[in-house]
């Protein structure tokens, strides 16, 4: 039986999970550090040491596991091929849930370790025998977004210690524990890039970078674009039209290579379907919720009608902007998390 006041805590070698760490030690938990090896990157490479440090200081033993081909595969491939068919990835909202907490609950359980902590942004609510995922009380720093596809199994023991914590309360805390030097590898946008996206996609896929034609909604050639993959919905720049009002990407039909372009109104919209979809607090049909539709957008009113294979359609009570194939719609009640899936085309 694992002991159950002990905890296995990711880190990353920065400063959310030193501290997380550090609440951990100070409510008196038995505590060991876990880093993952993601990929073969110079940043990863200074993340791992400084976890190694961060563990030192703590005086706690930190455990490595190399997960680069399991990343790879369930985060890296997916990421790719979804630019090749026009979506664009998340590739944050696989890693956390399929990498991030399965692997550390899978080392907590070889290491009989009772749960398993992030310094994820979030909380996991506990109220008469069932666990909820709710917002971080700090809503501009929230990361319920980025967990909203964590196994529902996997709550009950997960554990969030900076969820009730703003940034600025963190770097305080981080301070009086001697650990503020660690804030330096603060995480970039994605992790595995060394640059930017579309230079990792081409060295990818070669033919990634296939030219086709630029139309407007009604199907009229307005020009040529050099790849879809360096497009997203509701994208301004580079569509290289100029006008008196802008241009904005409406939509990507990777069949035919077409750019579809149109002006502000023509990015509105009332519906969308998520597949796929995590149910962590399964809803009654209809109900309403707030959806964000990507990772730093507020959320939107709706209504969801839960479908047949795990799809969702989400009614909208006003129009939508910019909804985007590939990425997640989360939907809310309140500040808990109901679940999620991707936005299908
Ligand atoms: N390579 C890694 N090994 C172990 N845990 C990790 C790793 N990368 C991220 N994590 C865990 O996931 C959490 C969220 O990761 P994210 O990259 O969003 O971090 P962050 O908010 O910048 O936090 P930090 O300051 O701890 O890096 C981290 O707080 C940490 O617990």
């Amino acid at each position: 039986m694992p002991e159950p006041e002990s905890v296995l805590v990711a880190l990353s070698g920065g400063v959310d999970s030193a501290v997380a760490a550090w609440r951990l030690l100070e409510a008196g938990r038995r505590v060991e550090g876990f880093h993952l090896r993601l990929a073969d990157t110079p940043a990863a490479r200074a993340s791992r040491e400084a976890a190694r440090a961060v563990a030192a200081r703590l005086g706690i033993p930190l455990h490595e596991s190399d997960l680069t081909e399991r990343f790879a595969r369930e985060v890296i491939d997916p990421f790719v091929a979804a630019y090749r068919s026009g979506r664009t990835p998340n590739p944050c909202v696989l890693c956390n849930p399929r990498i991030k907490v399965a692997a550390g609950l899978e080392a907590a359980d070889r290491l009989g370790l009772g749960a398993f902590a992030t310094g994820h942004y979030a909380r996991v609510e506990r109220r008469e025998g069932v666990s909820r995922l709710l917002e971080g009380r700090d809503r501009a720093k929230d990361q319920s977004y980025f967990l909203h596809a964590v196994a529902p199994g996997a709550l009950p023991r997960l554990c969030l210690p900076l969820g009730d914590l703003a940034k600025t309360e963190v770097r305080a805390l981080a301070r009086r524990a001697g650990l503020a030097r660690y804030t330096a590898p603060e995480s970039q946008e994605i992790c595995f890039l060394r640059g930017d996206y579309r230079d990792f996609l081409r060295e990818r896929v070669p033919d990634i970078a296939r030219p086709g034609p630029v139309v407007d909604v009604r199907g009229r050639v307005l020009g040529r674009h050099d790849g879809l993959y360096r497009f997203t919905v509701g994208q301004r720049r580079g569509i290289g039209l100029p006008d008196a009002t802008p241009y904005y990407v409406v939509r990507l039909e990777p069949a035919a290579h077409r750019l579809v372009v149109g002006k502000a109104e023509d990015l509105l919209c009332r519906e969308l379907t998520a597949r796929g979809v995590n149910w962590l607090a399964p809803p009654r049909p209809g109900a309403p919720a707030r959806v964000r539709i990507r990772s730093r957008h507020g959320g939107l009113p709706a209504r969801l009608h839960p479908e047949a294979g795990g799809r969702v359609r989400v009614r909208f009570l006003a129009p939508a902007r910019a909804v985007t194939p590939g990425q997640f719609a989360v939907f809310y009640e309140d500040d808990m998390v109901l679940g999620g899936g991707e936005i299908c085309g």
